[in-house]
């Protein structure tokens, strides 16, 4: 298996990083460490409004929904009631399975793309022309709930803390199908989404000697429908609004949620899969917590046909299977939205 960040950090004092982690940097980049400071307009979605507010306060939130998903592809959930608890004792939890031994951890180590356990470095390491400053556990946790047996604990945690977010996606689910002028239940009935694919990713990106030199992670859209994220206190999203790079800063005790490629295809291309990246820093080491929400891995996704028009919005995308996609876009390099232009028609 390639060396982790974890072992090359903390096996030797490192004052610059190895040529194999060095980002080309290409024009997209230019203003790379040069962010803008306008996190305060990320779109907050108040969950609770969301799901027991009033008649009025609902449809209010579902207009914010529906603006945060056009203009940004990209909110913060708040009020979403997950223990601050559960989710500090998952993402220490996470910190405990990068510490154990690789003996441990070979079981899991590099595995196929769609096995339910998956662990390694960088993206896709027997790929990369780069490597990323990154390490990263993946699992498998819905329809079939998978765990790593150690670290003690992990099983129970992981299993509340993937229900939890998994209600909180199936109304946001909701919601987003009635943004989209669909019944609330289009997306849960034409995408199998009770039995949809819930994958939870850890990442983990040590402190970094260069850090304008490297990346925990390239300009990316993700896979399925919305991902959740959190992190511990240190912060390394990025997303790219407008053509420029903004730091995403978290709220506290929120979710950062991003809009999906499969919700572009569903969508006909009225919501936007968003592209973000992770950067590192000198200090301390970051750890975030993804759910990816998906469809079920045996749904062909494509535009919803209400939603297409043959003059005016001609269908965008061509139709795929979840489970081919995921494996395309998984077994190769991550690049931008490459897997999503695939599918463009
Ligand atoms: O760690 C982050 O901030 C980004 C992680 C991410 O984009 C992913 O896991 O797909
Ligand atoms: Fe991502």
């Amino acid at each position: 298996m390639a060396t982790t960040v974890k072992n090359l950090t903390e096996s030797s004092f490192l004052e610059s990083i190895p040529p194999k982690y060095v980002i080309p940097r290409n024009p997209e980049d230019l203003n790379f460490g040069e962010e803008e400071e306008i996190e305060q307009q990320v779109p907050t979605i108040d969950y609770y409004l969301l799901t027991s507010g009033s008649q009025e306060e609902r449809s209010k939130s579902i207009e914010n929904l529906r603006v945060a998903c056009l203009e940004w592809g990209f909110f913060t959930v708040i009020n979403h009631g997950v223990p601050e608890s559960l989710i500090n004792e998952m993402l220490n939890l996470c910190l405990s399975f990068f510490d154990l031994s690789p003996a441990d951890k070979s079981d899991y180590a590099e595995k196929h793309v769609l096995s339910p356990i998956r662990c390694g470095t960088s993206f896709n390491a027997a790929v990369d022309k780069v490597y990323f400053w990154r390490d990263y556990l993946k699992i498998f946790v819905h329809p079939d709930f998978s765990a790593p047996l150690k670290p003690n604990g992990f099983r129970e945690v992981a299993y509340e803390y993937c229900t939890r977010t998994r209600e909180i996606v199936k109304e946001l689910l909701k919601a987003v199908s009635v943004s989209l002028g669909l019944e609330e239940d289009y997306i849960e009935k034409s995408l199998e989404t009770k039995s949809g694919l819930q994958i939870l990713v850890a990442n983990l990106y040590p402190p970094c000697p260069q850090p304008e030199l490297a990346l925990g992670m390239p300009p990316h859209s993700d896979h399925g429908l919305l991902t959740l994220l959190t992190q511990n206190e240190i912060g390394g999203l990025q997303i790219k609004h407008k053509d420029k790079w903004i730091d995403a800063n978290a709220l506290p005790n929120s979710f950062m949620v991003n809009v999906g490629d499969h919700m572009e295809i569903l969508s006909n291309g009225n919501y936007k899969s968003i592209l973000h990246r992770a950067v590192v820093n000198t200090t301390a080491t970051r750890v975030s917590l993804v759910t990816a929400n998906g469809p079920s891995l045996d749904a062909v996704v494509a535009p919803a046909p209400k939603l297409v028009n043959c003059e005016k919005h001609p269908p965008l995308y061509h139709g795929m299977k979840y489970r081919e996609y995921l494996e395309l876009q998984q077994s190769n390099q991550l690049h931008g939205k490459s897997c999503l232009d695939l599918v463009r028609i």
